[in-house]
């Protein structure tokens, strides 16, 4: 992608991986863009950078609005090495002595990560720094998600630079909010799913702070996918809604299975949810990412978890899946657990106990079925994806 102007004198000038897929375990089904901006004014700024192997890309759309070694100074708003990885290469180029602006975590986090005696500049938060008619001002959000998170605020043209919030990993040839519409969102949930869904008490305090201060954003640009500029509110509220942690009248029934009795369950206990109104999906480990499985996760109300015993264990894709979403902690949900097994069966437990670690509430004891599940076993199937409809609906 060439560079583009996105207001007057400010340019999107990072780089889009088409092929990305597997972006550090979280499956990307459409790629992913790693944006960087460039603000000309008296001082001309470089706001992020990309991940190393598309510094090339970054330097040719720079160069294609300036010179980069007219570059004055950059900010590094977030350490992690989409955003940083072209950094060594680009301050090299431009010359290692131009300032580095970046929070006191991203000071201590570049330290760990470069090694280098770069020029830096730690701001705080709310600090400002002219660039001549234009004025950045520099909001810490520390944990957001790493402890370096910062945003910078355009003032007078009322654009946020917000770094990993508010982003999608979504590669097309839009580049705004107005050129894709509402089919951006479910690569917006995806990210929240993932990515934010355990900070949402911070996003909720950030959300406050920022109502309270008064900023105005005329565009939110984020360091993947697209910008946001017809409606930046829509994201923002969006955010607010998913920091909730929403229990929608829907259930996600996630397995995994080796001789599909465990997958005979999931779908009986699925069709018990929907007979009693409850949106249900049945999604096996092996046929959908556990980042699909966690977006779907995301606003629903019931979580019930299956697994067949493997040598007195969790099946290990199952295992991985609540590893996962332990890590990502949602909340308001009603879980359950169920499994075939032959002669011990230990799986059921072992997930009933996870859940219930987590702070689901478990309505039901766990459903297990020896072996190979009969008609009575798969109407007990039904019965049981009844129970937690009810359970969930009660709860409402
Ligand atoms: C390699 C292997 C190991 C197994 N280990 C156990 C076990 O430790 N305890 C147990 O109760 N069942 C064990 N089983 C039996 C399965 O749990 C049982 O066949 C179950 O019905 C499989 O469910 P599925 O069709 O959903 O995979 C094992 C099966 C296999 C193939």
């Amino acid at each position: 992608m060439a560079a583009f102007e996105i207001a007057k004198g400010i340019y999107s000038v990072g780089a889009v991986d088409w092929n990305g897929r597997d972006f550090h375990g979280y499956s990307t089904l459409a790629g992913t863009t790693y944006n960087a901006f460039l603000i000309v004014d008296e001082k001309i700024a470089l706001v992020d950078t990309v991940k190393s192997g598309f510094t090339d890309q970054l330097l040719a759309n720079i160069a294609q609005v300036v010179d980069p070694k007219k570059i004055d100074l950059v900010i590094s708003n977030h350490t992690e090495m989409d955003h940083s990885g072209g950094l060594p290469r680009v301050m090299h180029y431009i010359g290692e002595d131009k300032p580095l602006y970046l929070s006191k975590m991203g000071l201590k986090n570049h330290s760990l990560h470069f090694r280098q005696k770069w020029n830096y500049q730690v701001v705080e938060n709310g600090q400002e720094l002219s660039l001549g008619k234009r004025t950045v001002q520099f909001l810490e959000t520390r944990m957001l998600h790493w402890p370096d998170s910062m945003f910078s605020y355009l003032k007078e043209d009322k654009i946020l630079f917000s770094s990993d919030a508010f982003g999608q990993h979504y590669a097309g040839p839009e580049r705004f909010d107005d050129e894709i519409g509402d089919a951006i969102f479910p690569h917006a949930k995806k990210y929240f799913a993932n990515i934010l869904l355990l900070y949402t008490e911070k996003i909720k305090k950030l959300i406050d702070t920022v109502t309270q201060m008064g900023l105005e954003f005329k565009m939110i640009c984020p360091d993947h996918g697209i910008i946001w500029r017809k409606d930046p509110g829509a994201i923002i509220s969006a955010y607010a809604k998913w920091s909730d942690h929403p229990a929608d009248n829907k259930a996600v029934v996630v397995y995994d299975s080796m001789w599909h009795s465990t997958q005979s369950m999931a779908e009986k206990i699925a069709e018990g949810l929907a007979a009693e109104g409850v949106v249900a999906k049945p999604m096996h480990l092996r046929a959908s990412d556990r980042s699909e499985v966690m977006t779907e996760v995301l606003d629903a109300g019931a979580v019930i978890v299956g697994s067949p015993t493997l040598n007195n264990n969790v099946f290990p894709t199952v295992m991985d899946f609540l590893v996962y979403m332990k890590g990502l902690k949602p909340k308001n949900k009603i879980g359950a657990a169920f499994g075939s097994y032959g002669w011990s069966g230990e799986s059921v437990k072992d997930i009933h106990d996870t859940l219930e670690s987590m702070k689901f509430a478990m309505p039901e004891p766990g459903l297990k079925i020896q072996y190979v599940p009969d008609e009575d076993g798969l109407a007990a199937c039904v019965e049981f994806g009844r129970k937690i409809a009810k359970a969930l609906k009660a709860g409402q």
